[in-house]
């Protein structure tokens, strides 16, 4: 049963992140009469212009995440980013407050530690080979040990930030500095992990629902500085990759537990399927599903967490989608193009309406259908080149 917002049946869901995901996660669970609270740390935050109504407050601030959800009282928390007081979410989980999916899988995947160890170490999942280092000294232990090419990460962190690939062992020094830049809670913990030169990764898109375990067809993407840049749906893969991948999504889903969507992040090299990570909420890549198929990923995350059916997810064909990109510092930003972005056959555009811009942020995304993926790809890259930001 689902009441009318602002009267005493609503089914209230809060936002933790109000990004351009959270924005469509919002406009889903507005299609279904839900009352929306929107939470973020700024303002006019993309999920913020969709909701019945909004709070601005720092979400890695225990007290101040603790005071919003007992202020509001939601029936469901569903976090959109990381980077949140995950121990408070555990806390008030045990109070009887609904986290999407659950507080330890928000918990465990806010940290690389977390759910790698998870992954590896008790799922036995196929991973990358791995060191976590508290100082420079062990990290050069770890490169040693690892060999080049390595990865460096901060724990905590999303996006790329603070990553970088070492190729030559003169770079390590700035790798160390870069990672303890990066991070979240401002330098500490990284892990190093062994480069994997795979062949391709995919985003796998995995539900969990009332009524069982649903996959999306695989999306490929192309990363640039540890962020995404194009992704595609379906990624071409034999069979038994597939089926491999399929069953590592579930085990790591059923260990995280609770209804949702998650994005499984997948390296694949000939027929060995490599574990990277996991959000358990909606993932940047999969908003090429806003054109390939006919229940988006945010559509799909809204049925599994308000504990309903899922019969079947319809696949278009061949998409993708291509992110515009914007660089400067501004507070009054503007779109021109956009009738020129809109002119081929099968496109779409997203304008996130993010408030404002210090340094490069991603504003939008150009989505296209074709005949196949490398069509769909071009489209939806020319369509996004169509589009200038103006400050
Ligand atoms: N061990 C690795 N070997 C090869 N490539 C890697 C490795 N780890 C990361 N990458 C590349 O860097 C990208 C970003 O890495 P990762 O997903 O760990 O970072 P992130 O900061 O969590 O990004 P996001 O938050 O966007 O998912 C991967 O999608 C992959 O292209
Ligand atoms: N890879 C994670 C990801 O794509 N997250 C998305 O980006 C927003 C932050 O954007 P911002 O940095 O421009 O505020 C988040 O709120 C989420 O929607
Ligand atoms: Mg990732």
């Amino acid at each position: 049963m689902i009441g009318t917002p602002y009267t005493e049946g609503a089914r209230r869901a809060m936002l933790l992140g109000c990004g351009e995901l959270g924005k469509e996660v919002a406009i889903e669970l507005q299609r279904l009469g839900v009352e929306v609270i929107g939470v973020d740390r700024y303002a006019n935050a993309p999920a913020m212009q969709v909701a019945h109504r909004s709070h601005v407050i720092n979400m890695l601030d225990a007290n101040a995440l603790r005071a919003v959800i007992e202020l509001e009282k939601p029936h469901l928390v569903i976090p959109e980013i990381e980077a949140i007081a995950t121990q408070t979410l555990v806390e008030m989980e045990a109070q009887g407050i609904n986290i999407i999916p659950t507080a330890r899988a928000t918990k465990l995947t806010m940290d690389r530690e977390g759910i790698r160890r998870l992954a590896a170490e008790t799922l036995g999942l196929p991973t990358s080979p791995y060191f976590f280092c508290d100082t420079e000294t062990e990290f050069n232990q770890a490169i040693s040990k690892i060999g080049l090419p390595c990865v460096v990460k901060p724990v905590m962190s999303s996006s790329g930030k603070g990553q970088s690939v070492i190729r030559d062992v003169a770079q390590s020094h700035k790798a160390w500095q870069y990672a303890q830049e990066g991070g979240r809670a401002g330098g500490g913990r990284i892990i190093v992990e062994g480069f994997i030169a795979f062949d391709y990764e995919i985003t796998l898109l995995t539900i969990s629902a009332v009524n069982g375990i649903h996959f999306c067809a695989p999306i490929g993407h192309r990363q640039e500085d540890g962020d995404y840049r194009e992704s595609w749906q379906p990624q071409a893969m034999s069979a038994e990759v597939l089926a491999k991948s399929q069953a590592i999504a579930s085990k790591v889903v059923e260990n995280l537990g609770g209804y949702g969507l998650f994005g499984v992040e997948l390296f694949i090299k000939g027929n060995d399927v490599y574990f990277s990570e996991v959000s358990p909420r909606p993932h940047d890549t999969g908003l090429v599903t806003l054109i390939s198929q006919d229940l988006s990923e945010f559509a799909l995350h809204v049925r599994a967490i308000l504990g309903l059916p899922i019969p079947n997810i319809h696949q278009h064909g061949p998409s993708a989608s291509a992110v515009i990109l914007a660089e400067g510092t501004s507070s009054n930003i503007r779109y021109q193009g956009i009738a020129a972005a809109l002119e081929a056959v099968n496109t779409q555009l997203r304008l996130f309406a993010k408030p404002d811009i210090d340094g490069r942020r991603r504003l939008g995304v150009a989505l296209a259908r074709d005949i196949d993926i490398d069509s769909a790809i071009s489209k939806a890259l020319d369509s996004a080149s169509k589009i200038k930001v103006i400050f």
